[in-house]
C-alpha cells in the first residue's frame, strides 16, 4: 500500500501515467512505508503458530488458565508499543508471508508485473472451516487483498471492491501448497473488472472470482 500511496502509481496497461500524485488516490493518508526488522517475519509466525494451536488443541483448565497468564503478560509487554495505522510493519513487507500482517493469508507474491501478479502459500490450520477445507471466508480474504494489489501492480490509482464474485469449484484443502494468479481484465472509466483463480499444484482451480474495483474519488475514503 506504501509503495503506491507515497511514490504513486506505475504507468502500465496504457492507463494513465506519471500519476505519482497523491490526490489520484481517494482519501487514503499517505504513509511511509515501516521496513519490519529482522526478527518481525519469525514473530508473525509464531503468533500464526499459537493460532494454529488455539484451534487444534484441547487443553486442560489449568493448562488454560496458565496460557491466559502467559498471553496477557505478552500483550502487556506489547501494549507500550502501539501507533497509528501506517506506523507497523505489519501489511507493509511484501518479502513476508502475507506482508507481515496477521490479518491477511502467509502467502507470498512470486509475480508483482502490470498483466498481473501471482502468489502461493498455504491455508493454515486456523483457517479450517469444516471436513479439512479452507473457510470460504478466508478464500474470499485472500481474493479480496490480491485485488488491491492487482490494481497496485497495473498502475491504477486506488481502488475500492464494488464486489466480488467467488465460485467455490472444489473444497480447498489446508497446509497444501497452492496458487492463485489474477489480473485486470478489461477497464471502463474508473471501473476496472478483475478475475483470478484459486489452483493445486496440479493446475486444478479450487475457486475463482470475478469483481469490480471502483478507482476511488478525491476524499473518497
Ligand atoms: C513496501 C511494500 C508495500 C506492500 C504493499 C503494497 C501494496 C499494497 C496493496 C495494494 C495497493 C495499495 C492500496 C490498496 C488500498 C486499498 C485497497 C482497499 C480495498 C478495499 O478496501 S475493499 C473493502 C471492501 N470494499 C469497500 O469497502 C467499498 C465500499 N464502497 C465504496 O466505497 C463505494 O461504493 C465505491 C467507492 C466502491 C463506489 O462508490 P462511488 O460513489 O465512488 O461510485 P458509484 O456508486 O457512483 O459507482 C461508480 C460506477 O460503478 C458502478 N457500481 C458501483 N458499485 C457497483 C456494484 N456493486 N455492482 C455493479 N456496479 C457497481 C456504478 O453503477 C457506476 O457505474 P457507471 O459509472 O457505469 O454508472
Amino acid at each position: 500500500m506504501s509503495e503506491s500511496v507515497q511514490s504513486g502509481v506505475r504507468p502500465g496497461n496504457g492507463v494513465r501515467s506519471g500519476d505519482d500524485v497523491h490526490e489520484h488516490h481517494g482519501g487514503f493518508p499517505v504513509f511511509t512505508p515501516v521496513q519490519a526488522g529482522p526478527n518481525y517475519g519469525e514473530f508473525v509466525e509464531s503468533l500464526r503458530r499459537l493460532q494454529d494451536l488455539a484451534v487444534s488443541t484441547h487443553l486442560p483448565d489449568d493448562v488454560v488458565d496458565d496460557a491466559i497468564a502467559r498471553v496477557n503478560a505478552l500483550s502487556d509487554m506489547l501494549e507500550p508499543h502501539r501507533v497509528s495505522e501506517g506506523k507497523s510493519p505489519a501489511g507493509f513487507n511484501r518479502q513476508l508471508p502475507g506482508r507481515g500482517s496477521l490479518l491477511l493469508l502467509p502467502w507470498l507474491f512470486e509475480k508483482v508485473e502490470v498483466d498481473g501478479i501471482r502468489s502461493r502459500g498455504v491455508f493454515r490450520l486456523f483457517h479450517r472451516g469444516g471436513n479439512s477445507a479452507a473457510h470460504g471466508g478466508t478464500i474470499g480474504l485472500l481474493f479480496d487483498d490480491m485485488l488491491g494489489m492487482i490494481v497496485y501492480a497495473s498502475g491504477h490509482p486506488i481502488a475500492r471492491t464494488a464486489y466480488l464474485h467467488v465460485n467455490y469449484r472444489q473444497v480447498t484443502p489446508l497446509e497444501t501448497e497452492l496458487v492463485l494468479e489474477g489480473r485486470v481484465d478489461r477497464v471502463e472509466g474508473r471501473k476496472l473488472f478483475c478475475t483470478a483463480e484459486l489452483r493445486d499444484l496440479d493446475g486444478t482451480v479450487l475457486a475463482d472470482c470475478e469483481a469490480l474495483m471502483i478507482e476511488l474519488l478525491p476524499g473518497q475514503p
